[in-house]
């Protein structure tokens, strides 16, 4: 079964001369353990898509399925668990909480979704044990590199039993080093089988993806499957 399903989704922004087409019949389908780069020009899309895949937009016309449930049938207490329990988004800016520390941030969603604070503190521990960030986890935000920002908010997206993560530009604020990091914590996390949708406007980036699909004025207008890697890449720019 694939964790997210899109069927000719349509998104129509503002009305009359207003009017933008954000989305035109765009179908997508990523299973778990796959990981998906979008690329595209400013405007193309992008982040509607990734809006509409997390549930936080309807479509204008379209369907979409996440672990095969039907997202715009559901009663919003149905969505926002699906939201809560399945989804995980990660931002450019990384969107952590300033005054909690890197564990509170990451048991959050856990303890929001009823874990016991306890049990949510040993997993955030162990999130970020696995990250290496277990001496930063009493850290607050604004004592943590951007690098460590953003892997802290990438255990937050996917502590729990998460199954899609979606992330907008997630190295988009980081160097290089840190961007290639980024992309390989999600690859690991897909290959555990994690579903990933990642925008990004770096090609170098997107090989990290399994398959890169691109977005223009609201069309996939092209796939390529990226068998070959990014290590690959590497090899032939050296
Ligand atoms: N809430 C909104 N109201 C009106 N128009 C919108 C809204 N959100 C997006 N748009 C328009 O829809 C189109 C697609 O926007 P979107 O943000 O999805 O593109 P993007 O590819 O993510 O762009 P960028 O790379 O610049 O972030 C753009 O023309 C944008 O101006």
């Amino acid at each position: 079964m694939s964790v997210l399903e899109l069927r000719s989704v349509s998104k129509v922004h503002g009305r009359g001369a207003a009017e933008v087409q954000a989305l035109r019949d765009v179908s997508l389908t990523v299973a778990a353990g796959e990981m998906v780069a979008v690329m595209g020009p400013s405007g193309s899309g992008k982040s509607s898509l990734l809006t509409i895949a997390g549930t936080l937009e309807e479509p204008t016309s379209g369907v979409v399925l996440v672990n095969g449930e039907d997202t715009l049938r559901m009663s919003p207490g149905a969505k926002s668990r699906i939201r809560r329990r399945a989804i995980g988004y990660v931002f450019q800016d990384f969107n952590l909480l300033p005054g909690l520390t890197a564990a509170e941030n990451v048991s959050l969603p856990l303890e929001l979704d009823g874990t016991s604070m306890r049990k949510a503190h040993l997993a955030a521990l162990k999130a970020l044990e696995e990250l290496g960030l277990a001496d930063r986890a009493r850290h607050f935000p604004d004592q943590m590199s951007g690098g460590e920002r953003q892997r802290v908010a990438i255990a937050r997206a996917v502590v729990g039993e998460r199954t899609l993560l979606l992330a907008d530009e997630p190295s988009g604020a980081l160097d290089s080093v840190n961007g290639e990091s980024v992309m390989r914590l999600i690859h690991s996390y897909c290959k555990r089988g994690v579903a990933a949708v990642v925008v990004t406007h770096d090609a170098q980036l997107a090989s990290w993806a399994d398959r890169i699909v691109f977005l223009r004025d609201g069309r996939f207008v092209d796939q390529t499957a990226a068998p070959a890697g990014p290590e690959s890449l590497l090899e032939q720019s050296s």
